[in-house]
């Protein structure tokens, strides 16, 4: 990986002093520095590493609330910039290019997931578009281990009971759950992040990991998981995890048909995003016990409203897409971030390109 790491960051300003004073009531901050190009920065709470190796070379323009800038704002915000550091609650579509206008030379994301970037449309258009892959791998392959064993030991539900009376007795069969042991894991979407999944399943004296992917893929012969196809995979697999990329292929894959084709005792796991299954199917799956349990770090919308029918149910885990959220996964990634910015605007490759326009 080109991803070069940059010196120790001497702690700065950015987000004690955005949250003093003045900043309250000003929404944006701007940070000169004498350059030519500009940076808009959609978070006040962007790590402050990545944020201090733009601003040492760029004047950055920082949306100075820790929520996400509104489109309305936004918009207003972009025309002139010369690149756009955003996150991926921040949609990058033809509407806010054109506000951007023709400065507009790069848009890098601080997150793997590129869904609400238009890359076809800023490929058109010249802009370089970067993304943070690999840096955030072990933790979401961590997060996505530990959310199928507390979906299927059920440890919310355990918790709760130990905490409001529930636990009034060790009992037999009371709190069980699937174990990984002899079991049948499926992974859906053989990336980076599912091979991580698979090698660390495989820890956990797994019968056989299965995968279904485009193509057959190399690295699975490292834990002798099997390619299959997706409808084989459904009904084989004790455990179902979606690592799928969002795009239109993968929309609503796991629908009522899926939960269906899955073991009435499968556990579903999605550490992907949430448009990859149908909620109101799998609403229905889980109530009516069509599968047993499942496990979503990702949802539609997000947040999740209060109500929603998903948020009720005891067999159903929600987690606030915390998928990459180690403090160094987040940090590495906000200085990729900027490393893809700094490079693109001076004309070089960056480390993590979704589009390669020379
Ligand atoms: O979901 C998280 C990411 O895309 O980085």
């Amino acid at each position: 990986m080109i991803y070069k790491r940059v010196p120790p960051f001497v702690p700065t300003l950015f987000r004690s002093f955005a949250e003093k004073s003045s900043f309250k009531t000003n929404p944006v901050k701007i940070m000169k520095c004498n350059s030519k190009f500009e940076v808009f920065v959609t978070r006040a709470d962007m790590p402050e590493s990545g944020i201090e190796m733009i601003r040492r070379e760029c004047n950055v323009k920082l949306w100075n609330r820790s929520s996400p800038v509104p489109r309305e704002e936004f918009l207003k915000l972009v025309p002139g910039v010369n690149a756009i550091y955003c996150c991926l609650t921040d949609k990058i579509d033809k509407e806010l290019l054109d506000a951007a206008g023709p400065d507009l030379k790069a848009v890098a994301t601080m997150s793997v997931g590129y869904d609400h970037i238009d890359v076809d449309e800023c490929s058109r258009r010249g802009i370089r578009v970067g993304y943070t892959p690999d840096v955030l791998t072990d933790a979401t392959a961590e997060l996505t281990v530990a959310l199928l064993l507390a979906t299927a030991r059920r440890l919310p539900e355990a918790q709760e009971e130990a905490r409001s009376g529930g636990w009034v007795s060790w009992a037999p069969m009371w709190m069980t759950g699937p174990g990984l042991a002899d079991s049948t894991v499926g992974i859906v979407g053989y990336g980076r992040i599912g091979q991580a999944v698979a090698r660390r399943v495989k820890g956990f004296n797994t019968k056989q990991i299965i995968y279904c992917s485009r193509t057959e893929r190399m690295e699975a012969r490292e834990v002798g998981a099997r390619k299959v196809e997706f409808d084989e995979l459904l009904g084989e697999s004790d455990f179902v995890i979606c690592c799928a990329v969002l795009v239109p292929e993968t929309r609503h894959m796991f629908n009522r048909s899926s939960f269906n084709k899955m073991k009435r005792t499968a556990i579903f796991v999605n550490t992907s995003r949430g448009g990859t299954v149908d909620q109101e199917a799998l609403t229905e799956a889980l109530t009516h016990k069509i599968i047993r349990g499942a496990g979503l770090d990702v949802t539609t919308p997000e947040p999740l409203p209060l109500d929603h029918p998903l948020l009720a149910l005891k067999n159903c885990i929600v987690l606030p897409h915390i998928g990459s959220a180690t403090i160094d996964a987040r940090k590495t990634m906000a200085e990729l971030t900027a490393v893809n910015i700094l490079e693109a605007l001076k004309g070089l490759e960056m480390p993590s390109e979704l589009n390669s326009i020379k």
